[in-house]
């Protein structure tokens, strides 16, 4: 399986609105085996039936993500919006995976490959995504300015993120070292 044209690609670099798609002319676009090799996993799933579905449940039994919550990322709904909303854009990265599932709504996550490119990934209602510990990524609404997403954590959820540069992390290391030969 890949995820289509339309769905991850190579970016522009230029500075214009971060909600924008910023494709390259022509599309570049990324496939989910190239993701796989940078530790990136993604799901499709019903998320009209996000309370009691069995592969949600599957999922979350097999990997351990015993935390969940949600998050609403709307002006009126989420406090301090616009702080937040940079923050997720600093290029940062975590101690743990980042596990999201968009349950409506849209947005973006941007990841690093392995020659410091941006990958832009769309997030459609029913994507569930997981970024390992230690990559390079962002996170930005498209134009449409709202998602609901869940998060889910293994075990107690930990937010911190730490801002580029953060090469001398343990956790950045070993995920450099992770991508050798993959
Ligand atoms: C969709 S949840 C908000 C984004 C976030 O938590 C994060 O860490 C982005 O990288
Ligand atoms: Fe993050």
């Amino acid at each position: 399986m890949r995820i289509n044209e339309s769905k991850a690609w190579y970016m522009d670099s230029s500075d214009e609105d971060q909600r924008k798609p910023h494709r390259l002319i022509p599309n570049q676009p990324v496939f989910l085996d190239e993701l796989k090799r940078l530790g990136v996993f993604y799901w499709k799933l019903n998320a009209d039936i996000y309370e009691t579905d069995p592969e949600l449940e599957r999922i979350r039994k097999d990997h351990g993500y015993s935390y969940m919550d949600i998050i609403t990322i709307h002006k009126d709904t989420l406090p301090n919006y616009e702080e937040k909303l940079k923050m997720f854009f600093d290029e940062h990265l975590h101690l743990d995976d980042e596990i999201r599932y968009i349950l409506d709504g849209q947005a973006y996550f941007d990841v690093r490959d392995k020659e410091d490119r941006w990958i832009r990934i769309a997030m459609n209602k029913g994507d569930l995504i997981t970024l390992p510990a230690g990559i390079y990524h962002r996170f930005t609404l498209d134009e449409t300015n709202y998602t609901k997403a869940m998060r889910l954590f293994v075990g107690e959820p930990v937010w911190k993120a730490y801002n580029r540069p953060a090469d001398d992390f343990d956790v950045r290391q070993k995920y450099v070292a992770s991508l050798q030969g993959s």
